[in-house]
Parts: C-alpha cells; sequence; structure tokens
C-alpha cells in the first residue's frame, strides 16, 4: 500500500528552490525570520510567498520572534501558515488564531506538553536546523498527525518514517549542498525516497 506523507522542505531563500518544491508537489515550503544562517527578511520573502502559492503551503518559521512580529510579518508576506519554535501558552496561540493563521508548534523531542490548540505539531531535536538527527525510538508520538524533523535525508528519511509512523516529515540541511543553500538534487531525491515508502 501507497502511504501519503506530507513533505515540508525548509529554510528557502530563492526561486529555484522554490520552483523545485512546487515542480516536485512538495505540500509545504519553509522561510525562516528567526535568527539563522537561512534567514529571509519579510521583504524578500513576500515575492517566494506568492511564488509557492500554487498548491505547496508557504510556511514562516519563528523562534525567539514576538507575537507581533510574527502578525507583521504574516501580513507583510501573505503568509497564512506560520511554524512556531517557542510556544509557551494557549494564549499565545490564540492570539495567532484569531489573526486567521494556522498555527504549526514546534517541539524538542521529549516534550509532553502537547500542542496547546496549535492545528498541528512538529518535533525537533535540540537545535532546530542543525541537521543532528534525534533516537527516533526515544519518545512517544504525539495523539494525531505529527511532522517529524531533525536531521533527516534522502538516505535516512525512510527508516525514520518506519521507526516514528509520522504523519509528515520536515526537511532543511538534508537537502542542502552547503549550509544554508539548498541543492534541487537533493530535494528531488528526498521527495522521491519519501514517496518511495510503503506500508505492507
Ligand atoms: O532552519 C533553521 O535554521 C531554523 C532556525 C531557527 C528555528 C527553526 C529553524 N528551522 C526549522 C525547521 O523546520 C527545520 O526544517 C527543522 O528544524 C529541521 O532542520 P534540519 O535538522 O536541518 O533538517
Amino acid at each position: 500500500m501507497v502511504v501519503v506523507t506530507f513533505i515540508k522542505v525548509c529554510g528557502l531563500r530563492d526561486d529555484m528552490s522554490v520552483d523545485t518544491a512546487v515542480r516536485l508537489g512538495v505540500d509545504a515550503v519553509g522561510f525562516v525570520f528567526a535568527a539563522s544562517v537561512r534567514q529571509i527578511s519579510p521583504d524578500d520573502a513576500a515575492p517566494l510567498v506568492a511564488r509557492a502559492a500554487t498548491g505547496t503551503v508557504p510556511v514562516g518559521v519563528f523562534k525567539g520572534n514576538p507575537i507581533e512580529e510574527i502578525l507583521a510579518v504574516a501580513a507583510r508576506t501573505g503568509l497564512r501558515t506560520v511554524q512556531v519554535h517557542d510556544l509557551v501558552d494557549a494564549q499565545q496561540v490564540a492570539r495567532l488564531h484569531a489573526a486567521g493563521l494556522h498555527v504549526v508548534r514546534a517541539i524538542v523531542a521529549g516534550d509532553t506538553s502537547g500542542d496547546l490548540g496549535a492545528d498541528r505539531l512538529l518535533v525537533d531535536g535540540a537545535v532546530a536546523g542543525a541537521g543532528r538527527t534525534w533516537d527516533w525510538s526515544s519518545t512517544t508520538a504525539p495523539d494525531g498527525g505529527w511532522i517529524l524533523a531533525g536531521g533527516l535525508d534522502p538516505d535516512n528519511v525512510a527508516d525514520a518514517l518506519a521507526a516514528t509512523g509520522a504523519w509528515g516529515v520536515d526537511v532543511s540541511s538534508g537537502v542542502e549542498s552547503e549550509r544554508g543553500v539548498k541543492d534541487p538534487a537533493l530535494i528531488e531525491k528526498f521527495v522521491a525516497a519519501v514517496r518511495a515508502v510503503r506500508a505492507d
């Protein structure tokens, strides 16, 4: 049986990477507004967000950004989905929902504080965007469909899915030729590896 796994490619900053993701039918692309080698400004992200909006959901990624800034970035770029790595209470999620945003709560593996009312959980390694795997057997899978992240690449994603049964996967470092630079061929290889996974 073929399994349809949600795929998000994170940390995009150029037309070619976005076009590759859209062409491959990737479900979501991430634009990082947190302090990072992959950080993009709202002005530079806005045209990429518009470019992605053809069946591939653009996602703004935040860590260390006040809620007011997240709202301002969403308004400036047209983003309707945000992934936030440091949400600590349900009121923050409610404020984002009140602005009409779809919210992904990113947590570190082992955190059992739940979704706080967010629409989806993403479970990552200790340092977001570091390209480091974590022990996939070490954590109890959250309820519902959740997204696995942390050190995934074309060679390990099938094993990661088999170990966790995650609903979706998120990749950044594993599809880069050098830190912060996406490689279209690796994105294609990653998507093919995910789509080759079958449930028996
Ligand atoms: O990518 C970053 O540099 C980053 C910085 C701060 C907060 C979040 C960040 N990325 C979020 C992601 O969704 C990454 O895809 C996820 O952490 C997995 O990254 P990687 O282990 O490099 O595949």
